[in-house]
């Protein structure tokens, strides 16, 4: 690692559904304004642990994490912490665009409305700023009424990256952002994932071992629930120090 400032930290992190122990005594440092990206074959937990990161799974009966999350030095999974306040400090987007049935601009304006309290222009601005961020603004400028639901499947997913900005996060998780797309949308998103770190702080779930060495500055490779190998992409790739890593990124498995 080098010397950035930490962000994000799982520390001695367990996650379990029920039973079943999907993540195994995780410690991850998440560095500030760098990307971050989670591989390794399906169902090794990379999709559980980024959404231990936002406590996305405590709105389900049964599921439990133990050890630390600390954003910002304190501690996410303290039943204490203010769920308000996390999830406007971590925004979240999923592997299928799902924009709500509404206009493009109510579909940013609603999150906004729920956690603050603003003008019309300064609604419209903050409007503006998240489209702007997401790349998304020159294509729908002149659409704002229009139904969210009549964009392309790229521009859905920047349209719910805008609706994550918006609220102004300083944490932004994204889960195999691009799976469902084509590969022009796929590298719009990535384009776009270079742009946001300089504002925000990024762990990105992928599959796509080649995604993850070009849009990212760390990766950890997990294995059956377990954190086998963190270090700068470039190690990662030219020279990972365990031989499952070596193997996952040969391809010879997964
Ligand atoms: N809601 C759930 N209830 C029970 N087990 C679950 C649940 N969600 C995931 N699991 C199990 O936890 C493990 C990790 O799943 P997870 O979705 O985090 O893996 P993943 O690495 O993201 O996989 P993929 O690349 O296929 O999405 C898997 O064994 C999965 O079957």
């Amino acid at each position: 690692m080098g010397q950035e400032s930490i962000k994000l930290e799982a520390r001695n992190l367990d996650f379990y559904y029920s039973k079943y122990h999907a993540l195994k005594n995780i410690n991850l440092p998440i560095p500030e304004k760098k990307v971050t990206a989670l591989i390794g074959p399906s169902g090794c937990g990379k999709s559980t642990l980024l959404r231990t990161f936002n406590r996305i799974y405590s709105l389900y009966p049964g599921l439990n994490a133990t050890g630390e999350i600390l954003l910002d030095g304190e501690n996410i999974l303290d039943a204490k912490y203010p769920m308000n306040r996390l999830r406007s400090q971590v925004g979240m987007v999923f592997q299928k665009p799902v924009p709500f049935p509404m206009t493009i601009f109510e579909n940013i304006a609603y999150g906004i409305r729920h956690h603050e309290r603003l003008g019309k222009s300064e609604m419209n601005d903050r409007v503006e700023l998240a489209l702007r961020q997401s790349a998304l603004w020159d294509e729908v400028k002149d659409k704002l009424s229009q139904s969210a639901l009549g964009l392309s499947g790229g521009q859905q997913q920047r349209l719910c990256i805008a609706r994550a900005v918006a609220l102004r996060p300083s944490v932004l998780l994204l889960d195999e952002p691009t799976s469902a797309l084509d590969p022009i949308s796929t590298s719009r998103i990535e384009q776009l994932v270079e742009e946001l770190k300089k504002d925000f702080t990024i762990a990105i779930v992928t599959h796509n071992m080649q995604q993850a060495a070009r849009v990212s500055d760390y990766t950890a490779f997990m294995y059956l629930g377990d954190l086998i190998e963190h270090d700068a992409t470039a190690t990662i790739f030219s020279n990972p120090s365990n031989k499952q890593t070596e193997d996952y990124i040969t391809g010879r498995f997964g």
